[in-house]
């Protein structure tokens, strides 16, 4: 998968895809991250990228020529349509199933504003998607940015080893995750809950699941709303219950 990054700061959002599974995924070549400043389109002596906000009012606005050139030239770098995304407030929040969908696309290209945001009119005529990562304002999209390249990057094939498949995911089926514990068994915070050195692997998926289904019920019910739950996990999360309430 190809992902091209539209941005004010280059370095920065090469550094975020330069480190851990992703950057591991680069240099197997299952992800290709491209960085595109749209300062280098710009035709003016001053490289000038921003423009007052039409209508009066504070702050700058993102101008659409050196945003539609660096676009153009993103497209021509190679021959994959480009699904292209705004990172803003204003857009859809990003899930877990967006991600994986996404993951399976041939080329995104993320378009990071600064300023006050970017002419509308670009966003209309070349922006396919806009996604928020959460109802909060940064002071620019680089980071939504990094979030979907990492969230896609570890989903490409081979990017993870089977230690950290992404099918155990929390959020990959719906729940919030288990509690994980390393060694010691024994410790002064406490101790490793006995099923997790039982050896019985029946029963540990059985707890873990169990565990799963409390903390959504507990921390995140809209989780739980959202999820058609088998037999098996209504009795876990009744089991849950009963024990929570005593
Ligand atoms: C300057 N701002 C407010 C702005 C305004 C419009 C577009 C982009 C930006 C850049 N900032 C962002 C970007 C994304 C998110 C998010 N929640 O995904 C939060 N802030």
């Amino acid at each position: 998968m190809r992902i091209d990054v539209v941005t004010l700061f280059p370095d920065f959002m090469r550094q975020c895809a330069a480190v851990g599974v992703v950057g591991r995924a680069q240099q197997r070549e299952l992800l290709q991250v491209e960085t595109w400043n749209p300062r280098d389109y710009a035709t003016d002596n001053y490289r000038t990228v921003d423009g007052r906000t039409c209508g009066g009012g504070p702050g700058m606005v993102m101008l659409i020529e050196p945003l539609r050139s660096a676009l153009k030239a993103v497209r021509e770098a190679a021959p994959d349509p480009v699904h292209v995304i705004y990172l803003s407030p204003q857009g859809a929040r990003l899930t877990q199933g967006r991600v994986e969908a996404l993951a399976k696309l041939p080329r995104i290209a993320l378009l990071c504003g600064r300023y006050e945001g970017v002419d509308e009119r670009l966003l209309a005529h070349e922006v396919d998607e806009e996604l928020s990562i959460g109802d909060y304002v940064l002071s620019g999209g680089e980071l939504g940015a990094a979030v979907i390249i990492d969230a896609v990057g570890r989903l490409q094939d081979g990017a993870l080893n089977d230690a950290q498949s992404a099918e155990q995911d929390s959020f990959s089926n719906g729940l919030l995750d288990c509690p994980h514990y390393a060694k010691p068994v024994h410790d002064a915070l406490g101790d490793v809950p006995d099923v997790l050195l039982s050896g019985d692997h029946a029963a540990i998926r059985r707890w873990r699941l169990k565990q799963s289904l409390g903390r959504t019920w507990l921390r995140r019910p809209d989780l739980l709303a959202q999820r058609a739950l088998d037999k098996e996990s209504r009795a876990l999360l009744d089991e849950f219950r009963r024990e929570h309430a005593q």
